[in-house]
């Protein structure tokens, strides 16, 4: 008995002793996990079989063993990260850390913590949120992507998510390339041809006199253009009329398959060895042939976003295949379902308030008339513009913050000490809608006025404000969305009366929004008409 006892104490001390040395901040990757399960077991299967015991009781004991051992680290290290020894014990946070919702309320979750706990949360084990506009440039300027950008198994990384800052910085100059000058005056062109395809379907549709979701054509709309830009077109969903291969299901799968992933990322080497669903091994072999098209290309000819990043200058990094494949989609994901939720949100308040809705056509037929819209007048009309901010503050298509990490080096942020491997995040949508800190005035209105500064008094911190975020990584395409954008916007509202349609209730709109890194919701259902006078 007394051997038992002691022999037990020595596996508990062990376990907590490999917590100490090898578990205690991070979870080790995957195969370093199982070199060391493999190689511990190794060792103690050659070292029991010694003792002269029959090989089921050899194994019966090297069961328990492992039983004793994982059940004891499990407890050490949950004790230590509750106990005030770990090192971010100090950032006050729930207890069960449990911040993440299935039933995509995570936004609210997030808001709700926020306001109850203060500016500085702590959570998970290594992770804080920060909802504090001061702190957004240190932390997005000097720290880079967190580890959880490693979560979707691929066998390339795309811009977003390359594992380290060196290789980032590799990539960039190309993608720079592929936003500037010349290269981003030609999307222009693009977005207007599918915008008047848009306005073609929607005044055929008008003149039937029925109903339609507008959010599934501004979908529509997005994809096309997003596939024009990336690598010279391949969806056609607006003459489709509907996402018949169903990307927009693979792209939201893709994309919380990120976030769930994303918070156990050695997950990533396991599941790279299952086989792909059908659905996105499709996906990869859409991505795979626009590679191959694209690279067979002479420089120069149709620079679409994926034959500038294929075609780079002889000093530059190349890109592998697989590398340019996960472009090709993250560029999808990037571009696509961001302008589309903003759209959306732009049409669903505008609509909805029939004050912002007159005010905004006159600004826009008192510029175009029945003139082309250009793309100057475009971009200076100014309550288009706060419509679109506005728009963007109540419904970030980003509502997260981009999780950045500390990775070696300890920071300190407005007196606040963040240890080394702890993950940082902004968090978007709680920064857009936080009254209780007084970033906006009645922060859950949609008002565009507040972005004209035409309420004296009236609250307004811009500061908070990043849809695009902020530092490393912010948004390239930041020019070509707010463009689209607007130019949709104009485009359908000098043409048509809109209003929802019969039956339709915003309240109910509302409240079908999920956060699932993505946006997903019901329809938006309205009846057009053909404008008159
Ligand atoms: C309203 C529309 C959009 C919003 C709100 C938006 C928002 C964002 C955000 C928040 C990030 C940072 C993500 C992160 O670090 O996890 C980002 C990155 C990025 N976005 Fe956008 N985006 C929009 C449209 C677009 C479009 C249309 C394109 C391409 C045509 C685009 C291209 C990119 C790229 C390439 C990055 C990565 C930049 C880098 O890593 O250096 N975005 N965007």
């Amino acid at each position: 008995m007394g051997a038992l006892a002691n022999a037990a104490l020595k596996i508990v001390v062990a376990a907590v002793a490999s917590h100490y040395a090898i578990f205690k901040r991070l979870e080790p990757d995957a195969p370093r996990f199982f070199a060391l399960v493999t190689g511990g077991n190794v060792v103690l299967l050659t070292y029991l079989s010694t003792s002269g015991s029959g090989v089921l009781s050899v194994l019966g004991s090297a069961v328990a063993i492992n039983i004793l051992y994982f059940a004891t680290l499990c407890t050490s290290v949950a004790v230590y990260r509750l106990s005030p020894f770990h090192p971010l014990s100090k950032y006050p946070g729930p207890r069960s850390r449990r911040y993440q919702s299935a039933k995509g309320e995570r936004h609210l979750l997030l808001k709700g913590l926020h306001a109850r706990y203060g500016p500085w949360l702590r959570i998970g084990p290594n992770e804080l949120s920060v909802n504090l506009p001061a702190a957004i440039r240190p932390i997005c300027s000097q720290m880079y992507r967190g580890p959880s950008y490693q979560g979707a198994p691929s066998d390339g990384d795309s811009l977003m998510t390359c594992t380290t800052r060196e290789r980032y910085s590799e990539r960039l100059p190309a993608w720079n390339r592929a936003f500037a000058g010349e290269n981003i005056r030609r999307f222009r062109p693009l977005a207007e041809a599918r915008t008047a395809q848009l306005l073609g379907i929607l005044s055929r549709k008008s003149e039937e006199g029925t109903q339609l979701d507008l959010s599934h054509w501004i979908s529509m709309w997005g994809i096309d253009i997003m596939g024009d830009m990336s690598f010279s077109g391949g969806f056609e969903k607006l003459t489709a009329g509907k996402d018949e291969e169903g990307w927009t299901d693979v792209i939201l799968m893709g994309v919380l398959a990120v976030g769930v992933l994303g918070q156990v990322p050695y997950m990533r080497d396991i599941l790279r060895l299952a086989p792909t669903p059908g659905p996105i091994a499709a996906f990869q072999r859409l991505t795979a042939k626009k590679v191959e098209e694209t690279r067979s290309r002479q420089k120069g000819v149709h620079p679409d976003i994926l034959s500038i990043l294929q075609h780079t200058e002889p000093d530059e990094y190349k890109i592998t295949e697989a590398e340019a494949a996960s472009d090709a989609a993250f560029l999808i994901v990037a571009g696509w379902d961001t302008v589309s939720q903003c759209a959306t949100a732009f049409f669903r308040y505008v609509i909805a308030d029939r004050r912002v809705f007159a005010l905004l056509r006159a600004e826009i037929v008192d510029a175009f008339s029945d003139l082309d819209v250009d793309y100057d007048t475009l971009m200076h009309l100014p309550y288009l513009d706060a419509c679109v901010q506005e728009a963007l503050r109540m419904v970030p298509p980003v509502a997260a913050g981009p999780p950045r990490t500390s990775g070696e080096a300890d920071y300190t942020i407005l007196g606040n000490h963040i240890p080394a491997k702890t993950v940082v995040a902004c968090p978007i949508y709680t920064l857009h809608h936080s009254g209780e800190s007084g970033e906006f005035s009645e922060p859950d209105k949609f008002m565009p006025e507040r972005w004209l500064r035409e309420r004296p008094g009236f609250v307004h911190n811009p500061e908070a404000f990043i849809p695009f975020s902020s530092g490393i990584g912010v948004c390239l395409g930041k020019p070509v969305a707010l463009y689209n954008m607007k130019m949709l916007a104009a485009s359908i509202i000098r043409t048509f009366d809109i209003d929802f349609a019969e039956g339709f209730s915003v309240e109910n709109f509302d409240k079908s929004y999920k956060e699932h890194n993505l946006w997903r919701h019901g329809p938006l259902m309205v009846r057009l008409r053909a404008r008159k006078g």
